[in-house]
């Protein structure tokens, strides 16, 4: 009987030469790797060498491909592709495996025709096996005869060899839109291998969207589970494999698209077990994805002027401090549900994060549905787990590391970890102060590149979804903008993804030595009593431009009262399916961070995107008045 299902990626998923491709894939935890033959020709070390190494790095190599253009074609070409093949498994046999992968023919002198193909590979099956190797087909979607796993699999029947197999590929299945089940009726054994690769939908060449744009289940469009479910219901028991073209991971971090990987293919299983419990998955069992309630807290590291500045502007946005910590150099500001804690240690994680970073955002914490599981969960999909010493009188927390090595603590209502706040602030009732009720939502900024692996973070872990791509226009660059939500937007993270230093995004991204919050917008259910409130106080709010309201008016259906009164609180407006969106923005403070006030509607779902050409401008505007170099 089989044991666990082994994980596999193949090299070319990542950047880096062999070695260092070979360490993050074996830190990420695969079993083993797909070798493609353009990076074992790179190295140079001997097919031997290259199949000792990956062992060293208790890898096994569980495929090795491509061959290219080996069907169906006419003499003198045939004999030729089967020389080239007996080549090819000499170099497996020095490697150390005992499969390769055959994609379909693009080859223009190929002939074509299933029983044509079937004949070749029952005589290359022939002589894999005097080697003892096997052979697997796969369809590619632009393949010139066979583009379709049926077709394929009708060859590898055909062919009746027991050392001919199909291989079936995600991308090439999903991206032609052919329907996943009918691999349900290939025998299991007769599955020599799977690879698996997520996409965007985008409508573009075929060859082209798999060669440049694939990425990690769950990171795409395509139904990756439901293929992975079919796959399964057949009794398959080898590797799941990933095989990602794309060309933003060729150049990115590989220990982060290692990590990522594996994490996409924890979850993926996991889902895939659930959806369909019937199924054999020889995975470790994992929590489910746990349930995102709303924002416990969000914490600033800060330090003397700074913390001064931020308390004041607390302040004057109607929190007040409603605590001290036990035995921290930590404050509690609340107001409704909302809890900023103001921590200024000079020793810990704080510390740290504000001696890296300025004052910032160096915690969050979320309310789920059950704390312990939420850590369980993460852990097992790779998460680093994060601990600070718990002083006397503390609750150990269960805490992740989230965005730039920033914390992700987990509270829920269940245990004593809803004690946190009396027990280890002695908090008083929170104020309703200007009508501020809970966190909207919590902007982060990163580089774009860094934005597939914090959605796959948040989407694998919570029960949250993707919100559409949104193209943010700054004057000086774009922003893309993917929001990760839960259910009914009890928590909303937009990720903005700057690629670019002189977009305000950007600006920050340098300024902040690197990815973290940059804004955190406050609901209110009356925007404008809670700005009449906040003026009182001394609060203003982002000047916007007077253009603004004449299009505002042209665009919308609104009363002249009602563009008079946001003209004159700096109210911004969006609108979709009739769901009015209300917005306004303090002005920024330490290096670039800012508070957002919002009204929404309850069917408004999106973030008022069409104003930030305007916002943004404003917040340039100011800063240059103010004098505040470089944006
Ligand atoms: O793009 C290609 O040529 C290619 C090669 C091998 C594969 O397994 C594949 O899915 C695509
Ligand atoms: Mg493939």
């Amino acid at each position: 009987m089989s044991g666990m299902l082994k994980t596999s990626i193949a090299t070319v998923s990542i950047s880096g030469n062999l070695r260092e491709k070979l360490d993050a894939i074996a830190a990420a935890g695969f079993d083993g790797i797909e070798i493609f033959e353009a990076d074992f020709i790179a190295d140079s070390g001997s097919p031997r060498d290259v199949g000792n190494m990956v062992r060293d790095h208790g890898l096994e190599i569980t495929l090795f491909q491509p061959f290219r253009d080996f069907e169906t074609l006419p003499e003198p070409a045939r004999s030729k592709a089967f020389d080239r093949a007996e080549r090819k498994f000499d170099v497996m046999q020095e490697l150390g495996t005992d499969l390769v992968l055959v994609c379909s023919s693009v080859h223009p002198a190929s002939l074509g025709g299933i029983e044509r193909a079937a004949h070749d590979f029952h005589e290359l099956g022939e002589r894999a096996t005097k080697r003892g190797l096997r052979v697997g087909y796969e369809a590619l979607a632009w393949g010139r005869h066979v583009n379709d796993h049926r077709d394929a699999w009708e060859v590898v029947r055909r062919a009746d060899h027991p050392n001919i197999g199909l291989i079936v590929d995600s991308f090439h299945t999903l991206g032609r839109k052919l329907d996943p089940d009918s691999i349900r009726s290939v025998p299991g054994d007769k599955i020599f291998f799977v690879q698996l690769a997520d996409a965007p939908l985008i409508e573009m060449d075929l060859l082209y969207w798999s060669r440049h744009f694939r990425n990690m289940p769950g990171e795409g469009d395509l139904d990756v589970t439901r293929f992975m479910q079919a796959v399964m219901a057949t009794g398959y028991d080898g590797p799941i494999s990933l095989e990602i073209f794309n060309d933003q991971f060729r150049g990115g971090n590989p220990r982060t698209i290692a990590k990522d990987g594996h994490r996409s293919l924890v979850a993926l299983m996991d889902d895939v077990k659930r959806t369909e419990p019937g199924l054999n998955v020889h995975m470790p069992t994992i929590p489910p994805r746990v349930a995102a309630l709303g924002f416990s807290y969000v914490e600033f590291a800060t330090r003397g002027a700074e913390a001064a500045e931020l308390t004041a502007n607390l302040s004057s946005l109607g929190f007040e401090h409603v605590g001290q910590h036990l035995s921290k150099a930590a404050g509690l500001w609340q107001q409704g549900d909302i809890r900023i804690v103001v921590n200024e240690e000079t020793s810990g994680h704080a510390a740290s994060s504000w001696n890296a970073r300025g004052t910032c955002v160096c915690d969050m914490g979320f309310l789920v549905s059950n704390a312990r599981s939420a850590a369980t969960r993460a852990s097992a999909l790779g998460a680093d787990v994060f601990t600070q010493p718990v002083g006397a009188g503390e609750l150990a927390i269960p805490a992740v590391r989230g965005l730039s090595g920033s914390a992700l603590h987990f509270l829920d209502d269940s245990s004593d970890l809803s004690q946190v706040w009396q027990m280890e602030f002695s908090a008083k009732p929170a104020p309703e102060g200007v009508g501020l009720t809970h966190i909207d939502h919590v902007a982060q900024t990163m580089s774009y590149e860094d934005m597939l692996s914090w959605s796959l973070f948040y989407t694998t872990l919570f029960d949250m979804t993707k919100a559409p791509m949104v193209d943010v226009i700054d004057p000086d660059g774009l922003v893309r903008s993917q929001a990760v939500e839960a259910a009914n937007g009890s928590v909303r993270v937009t990720l903005n993804g700057a690629d670019s230093h002189r977009t305000l995004a950007g600006t920050f991204l340098s300024d902040s030595f690197g990815a973290s919050v940059q804004h955190i917008a406050f609901a209110t259910q009356d925007i404008f009593k809670t700005l009449e409130q906040l003026a009182k106080r001394g609060f203003e709010t982002l000047p916007i431009s007077p253009n603004y309201y004449d299009d505002l008016a042209a665009r919308f259906d609104l009363s002249d009262d009602l563009v008079r009164r946001m003209q004159a609180r700096g109210v911004l407006y969006d609108q979709t399916g009739g769901a009015d969106f209300f917005q306004a923005y303090a002005q920024s403070f330490s290096g670039g961070l800012f508070i957002e006030i919002v009204q929404r509607n309850q069917s408004y779902t999106g973030y008022g995107a069409p104003n930030a050409p305007f916002r943004i401008a404003a917040q340039k505007r100011l800063s240059r008045a103010k004098g505040v170099p470089k944006t």
